[in-house]
Order: C-alpha cells, then structure tokens, then sequence
C-alpha cells in the first residue's frame, strides 16, 4: 500500500510540480514562523562568510600583481595582507560554524515542531477520516514525511541557497576583474543545467525504486513480526528468509544503479567541465599574450580566475547531487500539508455536562453515505443507572449506534440528549470523562498494568485498584509477577483476552464514568470470564449508566432492558423475560440459534451467541 501511495505521489509530483512547491513552501514558512529570526540571523552569517571567502583570491591577486611578479619585496606589506587574508579566513569560519549551528538548530527544532503538530492534529481528526485512512500511511506522514521539513531547510537554505550565494559572490568578483572572462565562465551554467536535466532522467527511476524497495522491506518486517505465531508454525522462517534476502538484493542493485548514475555524472563530468574552463580560460590567457607579453595585472586576474572557476563549480555540483533529494522532500512535504489541511473534529464550544447519566434518544437515522440509512427512527429511552442490552444480527446497526453516543459521527437526523442537553452541547472534556468505553478488541499500550488502567490520568494508587477491583481484574493483576507494575508487551502480549477485556473495563471505570459504553466486550472471552464481567456491570447498577452490546445472549439476559435492532430499527424491547414470549419474535429467534450452536457444539461453553 505504501509502495503503491509513494508511486502514486512520485506521478502526481511529475504532473504538478508546482502544487508541490506551493505545499512546500507553505510548510516551510509555517516551520520557520516561530523561528524568523533564528533563519534571518543563519542567512545573514551566510552572507557574511560568503562574503568573506569570497575575498581569498582578491588577496591573491592582489599579492600576486603588487608583489611577487614586481619582485616587491615590501615586508610589511606582505605580511599585512598575509596576516589580513588569514584573518579573513578564520572569521569565514567561525562565521560558518555559528551559521551551521544556527541553522542546523532551526531545521530540528522545526521538526520536531511539525512532527508534534501532525500527531497532534491526527488525534483531532474526526471519526470518518479513519474510515479511509492507511495506517501505514498516517505513520509514515508523523514520522518520515516531517523529515522532508529539515531537508528542505538543509537543501533550501544550506545547499541552494548557500551555493547561490558564493555563486553570486564569484561571479560578482569576476565581473569587476574581467567582464569578458566572467562571460565564458557562465557558460558553465546552461552545461550544468544540461547535466542535472541527465541526471534527473537516468538517476530518478533508480531512486524511486529504491525507496519502493525499502518499504517493501519495511512492510515485509512488520508482516513477519506481527504473523510470528503463524509463521512458526508453518514453517515458513525459510522461505521468508528467502523473500527478504532477493528483496535485499533488489535494493542494493538499485542503489548501485543510483550510486553509479551520480558517480558518472557527478563529480567526473562536472570535474571534466571545470578543466574545459580552465582550458578555455588559459587559451583565452594565451592569446592575449600572443599579442604582447603576459601584463602582471593580468597573471593576478588569472589566478584570481582560476580560483572563482573552483567556487562556480562545487555549488553547482552541490546543488544537483541534492536535487533527487530535494524531489523527495517536496513531495513529503506536500503530504504533510495535505494531513494538516484536513479539517479536525469540531469542539464543543457549549458548556454542558453530564448529570446522572440518563440517555434520551429521539427519531434518530443516520448513514454512512448519503442515500444508504444504516439506523432508521431509533427512540430509546434509558434512564441513569440503569442496564441497557442491544442485540441484533450482523449489521444490524449496534456499534453505529454507539459510535453515534460517542460523539465519533453526528446524525442529522433527530437528536440524542444526555441529561436533557443535546449530545453536541457537551463540553469535550467533561463528556469524555463521563461517558467510558470498552470496545471489542481491548486496545493496551506496551506499558505497564497501572499505566494502561490510568492512560495518563493523574489517579492515584488507589484509584487504580479500586477500579481494577471493581472491574474483576485485581485478582490476576495480583498474581502477576510484579503486579500492576507489570509491563505488558506490545498489544498487552502477555495476557489472556479475557484478562485484556478485563483491565479494558478497568481502565474505563478508573475514569469514574456517568456511561459506560460496551461493544461486544464478552464476544472473545470464556463463560468463566463473562461471568466475572456479568458481576462487575451488575455490581455497577444503579451509579453507572451501562450501555452493552452484546454477542452473547448471557451477557445482557440481566439486563433491566434489551433492544432488538433489525435492519437498524429497533424492532423489539424489553426484559429477558418479555421478548422470549413474543411468539415468533426476533430475540426468540436469536435465542434458540445460540442454543442449538451450543448444543451442536459439544464440549463448548453452554453461553448463547447473538450473531
Ligand atoms: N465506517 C463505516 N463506513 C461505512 N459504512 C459502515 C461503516 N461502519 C459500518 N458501516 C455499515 O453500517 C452497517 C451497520 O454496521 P454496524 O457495524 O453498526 O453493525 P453491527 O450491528 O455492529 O454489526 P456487527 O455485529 O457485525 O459488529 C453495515 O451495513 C456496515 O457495512
């Protein structure tokens, strides 16, 4: 996927170059805003030791002419202006290496500033946005792709601008010493530009296949790692080996092909073209002095010359051993720009909160997408603190229903009201605080039993416990061997489902939620298990709210109400005990599928399943 998405930015770069460099720039400027004065104080030490190099082979020629070809042996002078050009050259240094660190400064820091930004604003993004989005993707937009900001400093303002400068200052020096001399020498720059224009042709498709290569060989990792299980056991280390070493040869081919493209046309050509013009120069030199002798101030102006050839030449080079690297980084950057340009979720400005937790839902219908309504006239009413069930055949519309009370998507149609308040007037932090989540796949950080319970909530030990206690889950915590201080692996590896749905429901508790939602949280887990959940959510009557879609019919069986949902309508409520004696009805329905899946499944636990 990645492979795919980077081809199909390397095409949309070819065909609009200049939307990439508008993104660019955009993401520069917004990187450079807080540091303005950091770039112009780098930009201006670059001048300035620009400048100062750039009077190296003045002193030259100005020894070259006063001195040493009128055998002048003024001493002092000599040593004046010896003394003056080391001077000049230790100042361009130290002036190079306070731009450096300058610049060098605001390029990380920027980074590091853009990076925070992007994940910042992917956590804002809404709900939907995750319905398309590519998690690989997404990871390589926080983490590569803001890279692309310190290459475009590094490119933009040390190399091209950098090599602009000493361009500009040679060339500058070469006008006032010989206007027809200085001619020649710009002819360099359509023969360079012919070069770059070779090389992008030979060395881009080399460098794009590489860089498809090392995704493949990135993807190919992650895919062994997260498949280890199956992997092992079907012996298939072998032939994955197998698979990552030609991929790995793949690559270096490709890179050779790359380092081969900018080892001919580099150094060597461009090399070449610095001895034409030194050549070109020396012949021009030469019959000048075919038509008189060779004047002094004339062998200065050689030298001089000689010296400016080598200053044109390297930034020229510079600039186009960069130039792929600079494709890439406008490309990054245009990626980055386009994640910041999508809209976050709104934030509830209204100040509303949640009370004691009583849920009014009115002639709600939402969809997706336009045209197909997934939920159709749903009215529900739940009062505080008590237990809702709401059951239904795949695709019934349950998690949407949920996703709806969660705020992840708005219905435009009807309303959902928490304590009288409409769901959108809730004040953000207040409402996440009060309305807690278990979703399906227990989600845990690679972090610690007391870390995933508290998800950098300031709670106390305590708190943690109690929740803990609460949701069942304090009892094998305790068992582990360094109980809540037990790290857990990636994805919580180290632990059962059923003790993963369990911290799961802690970790909701710990927020001492108004709701709490649950989306299928005992479909995974065996009887024993749900037997435990079953306590816990009893144990939470009549404080907490409880919302629980379940799979299993056991799970709700409790519950003071169920909702049949069918088709996204909620077809059938009521206890238990009311909707098994609706002849014919769907929960009878649903009922007698688990039972005759459990007694069809010998050995299985006798807990009925809804879907
Ligand atoms: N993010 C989404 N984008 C578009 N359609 C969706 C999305 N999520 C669900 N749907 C569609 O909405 C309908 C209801 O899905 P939903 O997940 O709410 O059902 P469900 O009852 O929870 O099913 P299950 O028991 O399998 O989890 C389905 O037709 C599904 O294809």
């Amino acid at each position: 996927m990645r492979t795919e998405a980077i081809a199909k930015a390397r095409t949309a770069a070819a065909t609009a170059p200049r939307r990439f460099l508008s993104a660019a720039a955009a993401l520069l400027l917004r990187a450079a805003a807080p540091e303005r004065r950091h770039v112009l104080h780098g930009i201006a030490w670059l001048l300035l030791a620009a400048g100062l190099e750039a009077l190296g082979p003045l002193a030259g020629k100005y020894f070259i002419d006063n001195y040493l070809l009128p055998r002048d042996a003024a001493l002092p002078q000599i040593a004046g202006l010896l003394l003056g050009a080391l001077l000049a050259g230790a100042l361009a240094s130290w002036v190079r290496y306070r731009q450096l660190v300058r610049l060098a400064g605001v390029a990380m820091r920027s980074v590091q500033r853009i990076r925070e930004e992007v994940y910042r604003h992917v956590l804002r993004l809404p709900m939907p946005f995750f319905d398309h989005a590519i998690t690989g993707q997404l990871v390589s937009r926080v983490t590569n792709d803001t890279e692309a900001v310190k290459t475009l400093y590094v490119q933009v303002l040390f190399v091209i601008l950098d090599s602009l400068i000493i361009l500009a200052g040679a060339m500058a020096a070469m006008l006032w010493l010989d206007w027809r001399l200085m001619l020649i020498v710009m002819a360099l720059v359509p023969a360079v530009a012919l070069i770059v224009f070779a090389y992008q042709r030979l060395s881009a498709p080399a460098v794009s296949r590489t860089r498809e290569l090392r995704s493949e060989l990135n993807a190919q990792v992650a895919e062994s790692i997260a498949g280890m299980p199956v992997l092992q056991a079907s012996n298939a280390t072998e032939r994955f080996v197998e698979r990552f070493r030609s991929l790995n040869m793949a690559h270096y081919r490709s890179r050779k092909r790359e380092l081969r493209a900018n080892a001919w046309l580099l150094r060597p050509v461009l090399d070449f073209l610095n001895v034409l013009l030194l050549a070109v120069v020396l012949g021009v030199f030469g019959l000048r002095a075919n038509g008189g002798a060779l004047s002094a101030m004339e062998v200065g102006i050689l030298y001089a010359f000689i010296s400016y050839i080598s200053r044109v030449v390297e930034p020229l080079i510079q600039i186009t051993m960069q130039s792929s690297q600079l494709q890439q980084a406008l490309v990054g950057a245009s990626r980055v720009q386009a994640l910041l340009a999508e809209a976050e979720a709104p934030v509830a400005t209204d100040q509303g909160r949640v009370g004691r937790g009583e849920i009014a839902i009115e002639q709600l219908s939402f969809g997706y997408q336009p045209g197909r309504t997934v939920l159709h006239d749903i009215d529900l009413r739940i009062p505080a603190g008590s237990f809702h069930g709401i059951v239904g055949h795949t695709g019934s519309g349950k998690t949407t229903l949920l996703s709806l009370l969660l705020r992840f998507y708005s219905a435009p149609v009807g309303s959902i009201r928490i304590d009288g308040v409409p769901l959108e007037a809730l004040a953000e932090d207040t409402f996440r605080a009060s309305v807690g989540l278990v979703p399906q796949e227990p989600f845990l950080l690679a972090a610690t039993v007391r870390e995933n319970i508290a998800m950098g909530r300031a709670l106390s030990d305590a708190q943690v416990e109690a929740a803990a206690r609460a949701a069942h889950a304090h009892g094998f915590i305790a068992g582990l061997e360094r109980g809540y201080d037990t790290p857990l692996g990636e994805g919580g590896a180290r632990l059962s489902v059923g003790q993963k749905q369990l911290l799961a429901i802690a970790r909701a508790l710990a927020g001492e939620p108004r709701i709490l939602l649950l989306d299928e949280a005992t479909s995974h887990i065996d009887s024993d298990t749900e037997q435990v959940v079953q306590r816990a959510l009893a144990a939470l009557r009549g404080k907490v709210t409880v919302v629980a879609i379940a799979h299993r019919l056991s799970t709700v069986r409790d519950a003071d109400r169920i909702v049949v949902l069918h088709h996204g309508r909620a077809a059938e409520l009521g206890t238990h005990a009311q909707l098994i004696d609706i002849p014919g009805g769907l929960y009878q329905r649903l009922y007698q599928l688990q039972q005759l899946e459990d007694e069809g499944a010998p050995g299985e636990d006798a807990a009925p399943q809804a879907t």
